[in-house]
């Protein structure tokens, strides 16, 4: 494969396509980032943040015997605060040369905070899962300040007691929604309605996707579909706020200590929390209504209301259910929306793949669309999700983690309130584990040469324990949910059609992304123009049979949803216009893409 990996520093464009209540709500577009950016707010930005950052810090004493980790040179008080890349796949690239200079464990220190990488996966265990409490817990996020120590983003809150009682909550409601007929059917059904959506408009690929995780994640946490159309004004704002590459202040982290009148992320941040706390409590609401009069669909919340084993002991009230539901269902559909946008890229790279699997879907299912049920006999199917998973994660620099307590590991001293990356982007591309490592090779799990593979081949290739999805006591709760609509989504879908890159002319004029990704810390890969074809007249046929619901959850210009739903109405842009649907940059087409196929120096 000609390309690799190569950091670059585009700005995403923005398009403001929504128009509903909220669509006045984001943090920073980048064209105000663009504003922001310019050298003259840089420094004063900078001048601001050091003086902050002398009046609050102090160097930790390190006790005899220790050393210190390796460390990137920095200045005094401020440290290196340039260079520090903005999340995305291609900006990890970055830490590779990095990792070659100091080795697997380093320190990197921006305003007064202890950074530490780990880019092994032996070091992320010892520390994150083998010492996980001390590890455990989480850090201000200065464009969202607040969220650690409050009870409504459990991803983001720090540990101690609320935090395991919300935790042992979430486990326990995907535990037993696991349970319920696989999450009450609704993964497998609503694949039939996202094939139907690709067969009538196979242009909006990345629009169906998204729709379909959001309609997924609805009707998983509250019995309805629609109630996820919220979640498409609330997962941008959100993780916009989170992100280093979203509002400057979480660059120029001392600028999260201005005085509230003047700080205008305090008053962005207040906003964005009103409009999360609306969508989760309208959609609570519709349920218990539901549930009083007998007809609620299953859901995690019917889930609560019946009290069902395990969730009881966890005593949340009601504005935590509320929170603790809806901010499960808003991960889900950031996170999954991502690996089937890179399954599409990968797609179009190695097209071989798409036979092989489609031979084995078409073997083991025949007529109708793979079920959880079938999973033991498609490892090609979970070798290729797998893979998907590797090549790109939907988190390539992982969740920090903060130490609790000064620490020591292998003769190095650590402080409390160290802040602890584990980067899954190069854990994933250690050398004797993964060969070809920049390549999407899911033979690496079914071929007995690569030391990846792993039998019996009805068990593995198997996401569960992947390192993509964290480590210790943070990691991610939401593995059942992701291995069923991975599986079952992208089996789906080789089922019922060829994906192809566009040929010719339109080929250059339309390169598929390499490494491309939005610049936030749940990344996805840049959608792309692709031909998206139903392999046959039969399956066109069996799929418009199949379709239980085809309606979009992404409204045409002028379209407006009936009742309560309307005010969260989220738009495309009109036909015609040469605009693409995309979820506020969070979806949109690389910036070069006009350009050509990017060219990449040498990889890692
Ligand atoms: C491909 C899909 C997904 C990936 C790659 C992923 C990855 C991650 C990662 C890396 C973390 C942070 C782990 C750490 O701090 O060490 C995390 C946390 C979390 N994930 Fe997922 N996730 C996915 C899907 C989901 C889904 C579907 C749900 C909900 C059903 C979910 C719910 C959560 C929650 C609640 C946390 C916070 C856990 C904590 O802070 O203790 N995730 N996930």
């Amino acid at each position: 494969m000609a390309q690799a990996i190569h950091a670059a520093g585009e700005s995403l464009y923005y398009e403001a396509t929504n128009a509903s209540n909220y669509a006045g709500i984001h943090v920073e577009s980048p064209v105000a980032a663009g504003f922001l950016h310019s050298r003259a707010v840089w420094a004063l930005g900078l001048l601001v943040a050091l003086a902050i950052t002398r009046m609050i810090t102090s160097k930790p004493k390190m006790p005899a015997g220790t050393k210190a980790l390796p460390q990137i040179p920095g200045l005094p008080y401020i440290g290196a605060p340039w260079g520090v890349p903005v999340p995305g796949a291609e900006s990890a690239w970055h830490f590779a040369d990095l990792h070659k200079k100091y080795g697997p464990i380093y320190a990197w220190e921006v305003f007064g905070t202890y950074h530490v990488w780990v880019e092994s996966d032996k070091i992320a265990r010892d520390l994150l899962v083998h010492r996980g409490k001390k590890y455990g817990g989480r850090h201000e996020i200065p464009a969202a300040v607040g969220v650690k120590d409050g009870s409504e983003f459990v991803p983001l809150m720090n540990i101690g007691d609320n935090f395991w009682r919300h935790k042992n909550f979430i486990h326990a409601l995907n535990r037993q929604a696991n349970a319920d007929n696989i999450f009450f059917g609704y993964p497998e059904l609503e694949n039939k309605n996202t094939l139907r959506r690709l067969l009538d408009h196979p242009d909006k690929w990345s629009e169906h996707i998204i729709t379909h995780c959001s309609r997924v994640a609805g009707r998983i946490a509250w019995g309805d579909p629609r109630h996820g159309t919220k979640l498409l004004h609330v997962v941008p704002v959100l993780l916009k706020a989170v992100s280093p590459g979203g509002p400057i202040v979480n660059l120029l982290t001392p600028l999260m200590y201005l005085p509230d009148s003047i700080s205008p992320w305090k008053k962005a941040e207040a906003k964005r929390a009103q409009q999360m706390k609306d969508a989760f409590y309208e959609a609570q609401e519709d349920v218990i209504k539901r549930y009083e009069e007998g007809t609620a669909e299953g859901s995690w919340t019917k889930l609560w209301l019946d009290k069902a084993q395990g969730l009881e002991k966890s005593h949340l009230n009601k504005h935590e259910a509320a929170h603790a539901v809806g901010s499960n269902a808003l991960v889900a559909i950031v996170t999954i929306g991502s690996p089937v946008h890179t399954f599409f890229t990968a797609m179009c790279h190695y097209p071989s793949w798409l036979p092989r699997l489609q031979e084995e879907v078409d073997r083991v299912c025949g007529d109708r669309l793979p079920l959880m049920t079938d999973m033991p006999k498609l490892p090609v199917l979970r070798a290729v999700v797998k893979e998907t998973l590797r090549w790109r994660q939907p988190t390539p620099l992982g969740v920090p983690h903060i130490l609790e307590e000064d620490d020591v590991y292998e003769g190095y001293f650590m402080p409390k309130g160290a802040m602890i990356h584990a980067n899954h982007y190069l854990i994933s591309r250690e050398p004797t584990q993964f060969p070809e490592a920049d390549e999407w090779r899911p033979e690496r799990w079914l071929d007995p040469s690569w030391p990846t593979y792993k039998e019996p081949l009805s068990e593995f290739p198997t996401v569960r324990g992947d390192p993509g999805f964290g480590y210790g006591v943070r990691a991610c709760p939401g593995i059942d949910l992701v291995a069923t609509e991975l599986y079952t989504t992208i089996g789906s879908i080789a089922w019922g059609f060829n994906i192809k890159r566009k040929e010719g002319k339109a080929g250059y004029e339309n390169p598929v992304p390499w490494y491309q990704t939005n610049p936030y810390v749940i990344t996805m890969a840049s959608q792309f123009p692709a031909d998206v074809t139903p392999r046959s007249a039969d399956k066109a046929r069996i799929i418009r049979q199949l379709t239980e619901d085809p309606s979009l959850t992404v409204k045409g210009v002028g379209e407006k949803s009936e009742g309560q739903f309307g005010r969260w109405d989220v738009y495309r842009p009109e036909e015609g216009s040469g605009k693409t649907f995309d979820w506020e940059g969070l979806t949109a087409l690389a910036p070069d893409h006009d350009k050509g196929p990017r060219r990449y120096p040498a990889g890692v």
